[in-house]
């Protein structure tokens, strides 16, 4: 559905526990898009994080913009994670910049199984340099990571374009979860790092935290 920059007019809040109507169940809040060509799994991918679930069948295209909250908790602090699902559509295209400006993180995704979506990862950087805040947190994700007999993007190539853009890199899949969470704790980390860091709290290096991580993926718990 489509919503206007900046309301709450689309998507889904959420309540979390009892907590009394002017008691935020949330410490800070942070706006993130998710980014790249029709069919790269976007949407698969909010819901995967959200629901802990895969759409399989036919592939509804997104139209517009819709979004979903998320609460998570990293290092003791709760943060609201707004999360815009765009369309990848060209069409849509004018619609979704006009989201970029006030977004905090963007996660790019390619299909490893598309090639066309790979190579049009460099427009996509170019799109948000023109449109997204300066500093804005960007990840790059090669999706559909299970679907390894269909491959035609190595993991090699995705971590090189991602190291020439200075951006973590991880490869992903929205049907089994790997790394869904992942990509969000470490989104999340950054965004609570940018807000206030505490004098005895040592620097957070988004790229060597998602690096540390993916070393240890086959296990599943994220510190
Ligand atoms: N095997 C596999 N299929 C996936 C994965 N992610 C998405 N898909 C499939 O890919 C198709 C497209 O997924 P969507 O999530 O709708 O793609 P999208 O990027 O949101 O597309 P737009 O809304 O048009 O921008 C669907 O048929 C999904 O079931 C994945 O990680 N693995």
């Amino acid at each position: 559905m489509t919503g206007t920059p900046g309301s709450a007019a689309a998507g889904d809040g959420e309540t979390h526990g009892s907590s009394p109507p002017c008691s935020p169940s949330y410490d800070l809040t942070g706006k993130v898009m998710l980014l790249g060509d029709s069919g790269v799994g976007k949407t698969c991918f909010l819901i995967q994080f959200k629901d802990g679930a895969f759409l399989s069948g036919t592939f509804i295209a997104t139209v517009g913009i819709d979004f979903r909250n998320k609460v998570v908790t990293v290092d003791g602090t709760r943060v609201k994670l707004q999360i815009w699902d765009t369309a990848g559509q060209e069409r849509f295209r004018s619609v979704t910049h006009a989201y970029y400006r006030d977004a905090q993180a963007l996660l790019l995704l390619y299909d490893i199984t598309n090639k066309s979506s790979f190579d049009n990862i460099r427009a996509w950087l170019a799109e948000i340099h023109e449109y997204a805040q300066r500093g804005v947190v960007i990840m790059l994700l090669g999706n559909k990571a299970d679907v390894s007999s269909e491959r035609v993007i190595r993991s090699e190539d995705g971590e090189t374009l991602a190291r020439e853009y200075g951006v973590p890199f991880m490869e992903t899949s929205a049907k089994t979860g790997m790394n869904v969470e992942l990509a969000f704790l470490a989104i999340a980390k950054e965004l609570k790092y940018r807000a206030g860091r505490q004098a005895n709290e040592p620097s957070f290096q988004i790229r060597d935290y998602v690096e540390s991580q993916k070393k240890r993926s086959s296990c599943c718990s994220f510190v």
